[in-house]
């Protein structure tokens, strides 16, 4: 552990509106060092948000965001500088590029031109893509573009990492790899914030569990303490079993 003793993200009575939509009302929670955090809950539940709240996205009504005890900053470049990297839904691969041209960009960015090609080319080869290198990214299919994703959010060895449906589309198989992998990143000290539908593997690989319903946080807790929260099954895992 480093002697930082503030938690990686530390996320205080944010409210974000849209409208007059409230998406997120007085949202609480911290993401502490080497912790896996997921945030679950219904569609529309407000999980997205909280993702673009920490990324500046979005500017919340009140509250605020701190990431190791600073506030958050408000561009991608300062985000990255300060440790967070983030994976999206649509992936955002950049299409024309080869897998290691769009793993090196965030390292560009970081100004490490020099040690850049090893570090990506060393990444690929920890998510077994390290043989399609060179191949455009647009010829590989879904699983692998979204490893190709993850490869790049992980290339700068974030102290956080925000993971947006990370196990969405994926095969038994590849969801069990990517459970793999995520429990290799907390014992690596790298802090994971999650957003998943898929239960079984947020209760595989979270430390702990935030969970969303109508944009307010209706429990927080181990995987145990949530599954049998009975305002959780109300909000989420009742859905999910009707
Ligand atoms: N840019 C926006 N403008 C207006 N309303 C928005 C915007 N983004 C989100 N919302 C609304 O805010 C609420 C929370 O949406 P959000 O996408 O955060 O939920 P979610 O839990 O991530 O849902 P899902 O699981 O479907 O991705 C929803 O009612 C959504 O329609």
């Amino acid at each position: 552990m480093s002697g930082n003793a503030s938690p990686r993200l530390t996320v205080s009575a944010l409210t974000v509106a849209f409208g007059g939509l409230t998406a997120l009302k007085n949202v609480s929670f911290t993401v502490e060092a080497d912790e896996t955090v997921a945030l679950i809950g219904p569609n529309g539940a407000g999980k997205t948000t909280v993702f673009n709240a920490v990324c500046s996205l979005v500017r919340p009504k009140s509250g605020s965001i701190s990431i190791n005890g600073r506030p958050a900053p408000d561009s991608t470049s300062a985000l990255l500088e300060q440790g967070v990297s983030r994976t999206l839904q649509g992936l955002g691969l950049f299409s024309g590029l080869t897998v290691l041209e769009n793993v090196l960009v965030p390292l560009t960015s970081l100004r490490q031109r020099t040690a850049a090609a090893q570090t990506a080319a060393a990444m690929l080869e920890r998510l077994s893509l390290g043989s399609y290198a060179q191949a455009p990214v647009d010829s590989l299919p879904y699983a692998m573009r979204k490893r190709v994703a993850l490869a790049r959010a992980l290339v700068t060895n974030p102290s956080l990492l925000l993971l947006d449906e990370p196990a969405g589309g994926l095969s038994r198989e590849d969801i069990s790899d990517l459970a793999d992998l995520v429990r290799s990143l907390r014992t690596q000290g790298n802090a994971v914030l999650l957003v998943e539908h898929h239960v079984d593997f947020v209760m595989e690989v979270a430390d702990r569990v935030v969970v969303l319903d109508f944009g307010e946080v209706v429990a927080i807790g181990t995987p145990d303490e949530v599954r049998s929260d009975p305002a959780v099954e109300a909000a989420y895992l009742g859905l999910e079993a009707a």
